[in-house]
């Protein structure tokens, strides 16, 4: 494999023989053939992205990318920018969500920090790959240059290549950013070519007034980036520098062969970003829950995805992701220690 990220790289083939492996012994197994329903379907899908017939998550690898954001100067969030560079601290304490969920599902957590206002400076656990402070305001122009995209993206490329060296079997992304909710539903307006009344959400939790307000600013930014006709530029110009390098994540992994599960709303419109742009990436992505942000279930449908959890979470930093992992293991560990019907003298039908 080359060192040099190229985005346009294809994705690596999925084993279609050791996903129908895993699908001849799920209609051995002592059961109704479909009842395990979708713990069926995960089981076997790992089998082919794992390229092994009885694949494992034993080693689950979480990256978190914090980046602030420049759109956050038009009042779009419920919470001050200051708070993404006190998660950074938090994430590494182990105080924030996807650090207990990290902990419980003995994964390794990765915190990359691209940039914030309120730098907390060097932190241990912390990895710094440092762009800016943040991105430029979208409302006034790009959020990011060329170069800073192009850094994002390998960041996110540079995780992957640490989980894979680690011996990972899943890949997650998180994120974390004041104000990244408006970055992605612009981003995903742009990607889906809908209203940003369609998509705009309370993320952190704005009120109806606060949300009317998002969707004035989203569409400014929409229309101040009309010309975007690619889904990188429209990446550059509206998202951030987190959401990039989860596009980033997205696509290395689906170049490398590494499977990866796909959390909210930000994290789902970056893997559009990078599907849009690399369509092979599809193939490797995994859903893990509907968040409860409006816009999701939009994006979600455009990816054709169904995800294995509802649970009206609504946080990020990969904590649905997280959440979904131990009903992935449980799929895996019914498809491996199941008896068959022949094993077990029971009569098939
Ligand atoms: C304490 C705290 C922890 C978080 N962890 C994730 N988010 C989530 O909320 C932010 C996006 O929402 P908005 O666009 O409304 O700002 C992101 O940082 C996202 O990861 C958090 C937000 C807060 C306040
Ligand atoms: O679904 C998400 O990723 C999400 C929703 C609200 C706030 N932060 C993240």
């Amino acid at each position: 494999m080359s060192d040099i990220f190229d985005p346009t790289r294809p994705a690596a083939r999925v084993d279609t023989g050791a996903a129908e492996a895993a699908r001849l012994r799920q209609a051995r197994l002592t059961k109704p053939p479909g009842s395990l329903g979708r713990l069926e379907d995960a089981a076997i899908a790992l089998a082919g992205l794992q390229g092994r017939p009885l694949p494992t998550l034993e080693r689950v690898w979480i990256s978190v990318f914090a980046a602030d954001h420049g759109v956050a100067a038009e009042g779009v969030s419920a919470f001050p920018q200051a708070v993404t560079g006190e998660m950074v601290r938090n994430f590494a304490g182990g105080g924030a969500a996807i650090s207990v969920l990290a902990r419980q599902l003995g994964a390794t957590l990765d915190v990359v920090h691209l940039g914030s206002v309120n730098d907390p400076g060097a932190i241990d656990g912390v990895r710094r790959d440092w762009i800016a402070p943040m991105t430029a305001n979208f409302c006034a122009g790009p959020a990011m240059s060329e170069l800073q995209l192009r850094t994002a993206l390998e960041a996110g490329a540079a995780s992957v290549a640490l989980a894979r060296a680690a011996g990972a079997e899943l890949f997650i992304g998180g994120e974390m950013g004041i104000a990244n909710t408006t970055s992605a539903t612009a981003l995903a307006c742009a990607l889906l070519d809908a209203a940003p009344a369609e998509l705009a959400g309370a993320g952190t939790g704005l009120d109806a007034a606060g949300i009317r307000h998002k969707i004035r600013v989203v569409e400014r930014g929409l229309q101040r980036h009309a010309g975007a006709a690619t889904a990188m530029e429209r990446l550059r110009c509206l998202g951030g520098f987190e959401i990039a390098a989860l596009s980033g994540a997205c696509i290395a992994a689906a170049q490398a062969g590494l499977p990866v599960l796909v959390d909210g709303f930000i994290g789902t419109a970056a893997a559009l970003a990078a599907v849009q742009a690399n369509a092979g990436v599809r193939d490797w992505l995994l859903f893990s829950h509907r968040s409860r942000e409006h816009g999701h279930a939009r994006l979600l449908d455009a990816l054709q995805a169904r995800p294995l959890l509802d649970l009206d979470m609504r946080l990020g930093e990969a904590s649905g992701a997280a959440t979904a992992v131990p009903l992935l293991r449980l799929a895996c560990a019914l498809h491996a220690e199941m008896a068959t019907f022949e094993q077990a003298g029971v009569s098939a039908s």
